[in-house]
């Protein structure tokens, strides 16, 4: 039980985490020399300076309810273990605020956040690596428990050995070293020593990925008992979508450093609204492809963190870009200009002629007279070999028109659902739940 007495701001209608605007940038000149670049011929003058940021994770905000998981999901270098570590204290936020139980944690004194990491433990990916191999299990286990001075020798062997059974394992394995365990039985080694100083929340990141998939299942079982028994609150990391729809009671969807989905693990999966959440749905395998709607797959790399696209992150790789504000076309038309900008971008057609091109892609000429000037300029460039050109001319004058490019989408909530907790940043849903028209 929470002692609500020693956190005075908390109130009843606290959730266990609240996270606001949180940011953290790298700045990659922080190591010597590492932002200066030295001029080669060594005429000019000898270095330029070019401090580049990486913004890891760029003004997150959610809540988690106590007694509650948390998925946090999306692909790799999205921001997802630099979010974890913030909240940790592992890393200081560049910006935005993180209320554990009502509490602020930028304003404790160093001792009030010492006990404060007591309630607030991490799991990571390797089991391996927290488990020091020239110490038994018990003294691993006891660890912590030394270390925030809670209770005399006898009562932490005691409770080792209970923690040892409540994770599945034996107790007589209190004497025993890591090498003697398999990768499970040490992620479960890893729980036991996390729990041993009664936290609140734990983190988990990508706990489960080093694991083969039959003893996954089990440690995601073993999971789920312990909440129930320790009353605890978890944010869960993976990349891996079933693992998160096993396991999540909300879901939050990461693209780029920020969050594009928020939801009801149920309904998120059932019925995802972001392109992003829809894309990364679309590419888990399922035995009857006929029984999903329409597949769409996630085209080329997540960019660079250090320069991020303008308004949508995601937008450049968006299947629903939404068409130029000033250009009057139909939807099936923009359908076929979007593809076309995809194929000049990957180089993927034979630019033998434009009339062939033209039928190629478009169902005869688009009826917006500006729209067709743009698109035979673009191909012309492709038949002339200047791929570039065609390229840059798209992106121009239809990429960055879009209200995709223009204004960064928040994420609001969308009314119309069953549970008030759906949050979705697309342009393409309005706080009603209805589509944006851009006429
Ligand atoms: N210390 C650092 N200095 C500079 N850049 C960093 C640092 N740590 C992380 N990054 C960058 O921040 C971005 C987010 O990384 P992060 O590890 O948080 O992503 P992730 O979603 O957890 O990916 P993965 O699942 O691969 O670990 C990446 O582009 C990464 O290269």
């Amino acid at each position: 039980m929470t002692d609500v007495s020693s956190h005075p701001e908390e109130s009843e209608e606290d959730p266990l985490v609240r996270v606001s605007g949180l940011t953290k940038h790298f700045d990659n000149s922080s190591g010597l020399l590492g932002s200066y670049e030295f001029a080669p011929d060594g005429l000019s003058f000898p270095f330029t300076h070019n401090p580049e940021t990486v913004r890891a994770v760029d003004g997150v905000s959610f809540e988690i309810e106590q007694g509650e998981t948390l998925g946090l999901v999306g692909e790799s270098g999205c921001g997802k273990s630099t979010l974890a570590r913030v909240l940790l204290q592992l890393l200081s936020p560049t910006d935005g605020d993180i209320h554990f139980q009502g509490e602020n944690l930028a304003e404790l004194s160093n001792e009030a956040l010492r006990q404060r990491r007591e309630d607030i433990q991490m799991i990571f990916q390797d089991p391996q690596s927290s488990l020091d191999p020239r110490m038994k299990i018990g003294a691993i286990i006891e660890e912590p428990m030394e270390a925030h001075g809670l209770r005399d020798a006898t009562g932490r062997e005691q409770r080792a050995k209970e923690l040892l059974e409540s994770v599945g394992l034996e107790p007589q394995y209190y004497d025993r070293y890591p090498h003697e365990f398999s990768g499970g039985q040490r992620q479960r080694i890893n729980l036991a020593r996390a729990l041993s100083v009664d936290p609140d929340f734990v983190v988990l990141d990508e706990p489960t990925s080093a694991l083969d998939v039959s003893i996954q299942a089990q440690i995601l079982n073993t999971l789920q008992d312990l909440q129930t028994e320790f009353g605890l609150t978890y944010l869960f990391i993976s990349h891996d979508l079933s693992v998160i729809r096993h396991i999540s009671d909300r879901v939050a969807v990461m693209y780029l450093g920020e969050l594009v989905e928020v939801g009801d693990v149920d309904r998120l999966f059932e019925d995802p609204r972001h392109p992003y959440t829809q894309a990364l749905l679309s590419s888990i395998p399922v035995p009857d492809p006929r029984s999903r709607g329409e597949r769409s797959v996630l085209h080329g790399d997540v960019p660079s963190p250090i320069n991020p696209p303008s308004g949508c992150r995601f937008r450049t790789r968006c299947p629903a870009l939404i068409v130029p504000a000033e250009y009057d076309i139909s939807d099936s038309e923009w359908a076929d200009v979007r593809e076309l900008i995809r194929a000049v971008d990957r180089r993927s057609f034979d630019a033998d002629s434009v009339s062939h091109i033209q039928e190629q892609f478009l169902d005869g000429r688009l009826t917006d007279t500006r729209c067709q000037e743009v698109v035979t300029e673009a191909i012309e460039h492709t038949v002339a070999d200047e791929w570039e050109r065609a390229t840059e001319l798209l992106q121009t004058e239809f990429a960055e028109k879009s209200v995709c490019a223009e204004t960064a989408p928040s994420l609001d909530s969308i009314t119309g659902e069953p549970t008030t907790d759906r949050r979705v940043a697309c342009h393409l849903h309005g706080s009603e739940g209805e589509p944006i028209q851009h006429e």
